[in-house]
């Protein structure tokens, strides 16, 4: 908590920290990569790590959105979690990933966000790169929503920064909660206030981690079809996890995770319900 502090109140330090970290980087999940990523990472600081290996052999096929090779990942030693997963996302495209629970959904999502280090292959993603966190209180760093946006726009003039915020909030439906607290927001205004607050940030890929998880059904297709206009009309590569088959109609592309392996990617209409199951 002390170190998350520091890290907000002193971008100078964050680039000695990030830079020291990877190093060094357990495997875990922290506020502190979410803090710093959201807040600061406009350009690969983690990037970086995760492009090493022999990335220079090997090139993307299409424009860059995001480019996945080969790789790997273990929490531990005796279990593997992702097992040489390929695949790449163009600028534009929706991408669903369906998989089980424990399947390595959110491992791979961090791993393409760069908050984890694959153990073997490698990540290439255009940048900037945001991730929404399937819990809405993750995404969510500050005590209002005014100081959730403002701290996005820290190279703007006070007005510019309320005029910036209040469209975005506009976009997504919620300028009247400008002013309100975080902690009184529903968890699907949390999320449509994350995705708000990140679109500023101009991102080139957008991950999104089971988003709808905290939402009902009626919620949950509102929340689908705004991200679905708004990364459209920036044209953003769009990777959103989901095990809601409900949810599938909506992707231009189905990836099928399955024992840490794809073993389906293609369009939506040819996924039959096996695809589905929960093996
Ligand atoms: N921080 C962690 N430390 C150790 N093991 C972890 C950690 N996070 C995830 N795992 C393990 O990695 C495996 C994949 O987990 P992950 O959360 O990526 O799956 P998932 O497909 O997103 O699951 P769900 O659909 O339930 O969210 C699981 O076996 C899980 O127990």
């Amino acid at each position: 908590m002390i170190l998350s502090f520091q890290v907000i109140s002193s971008p100078s330090l964050l680039g000695v920290s990030t830079f020291l970290k990877p190093r060094n980087l357990e495997p875990t999940r922290s506020r502190f990569n979410l803090i710093i990523s959201k807040r600061y990472c406009t350009f690969p600081i983690f990037g970086v790590y995760s492009q090493l290996g022999n990335s220079q052999y090997l090139t993307p096929k299409e424009e860059v959105g995001i480019f996945v090779c080969d790789v790997h990942f273990s929490w531990s030693r005796t279990r593997p979690v992702l097992k040489g997963i390929s695949f790449q996302v163009p600028p534009g495209q929706f991408c669903m990933i369906l998989g089980s629970n424990g399947s390595g959904k959110s491992t791979l999502c961090e791993v393409i966000y760069g908050s984890l280090i694959p153990h073997k292959g490698f990540v290439k993603t255009a940048k900037p790169t945001a991730l929404i966190y399937q819990s809405p209180d993750d995404n969510l760093v500050f005590p209002t929503v005014e100081s959730e946006f403002i701290c996005c726009l820290r190279n703007e003039t006070e007005e510019k920064k309320e005029e910036m915020a209040r469209s975005a909030l506009r976009k997504v439906g919620l300028e009247h909660l400008y002013y309100s607290r975080v902690d009184g927001l529903s968890g699907g205004e949390k999320q449509r206030v994350a995705v708000a607050s990140l679109l500023l940030l101009n991102p080139a890929v957008l991950i999104l981690d089971e988003p709808t998880a905290s939402m009902d059904a009626s919620s949950r297709e509102d929340f689908i079809r705004l991200v679905k206009t708004l990364v459209a009309e920036k044209n953003l590569a769009v990777l959103w996890v989901t095990h809601l088959q409900e949810e599938q109609r909506y992707a231009d592309r189905l990836i099928r995770i399955h024992s840490g392996k794809v073993i389906y990617d293609g369009e939506p209409t040819k996924v039959t319900t096996s695809c589905f199951q929960v093996e």
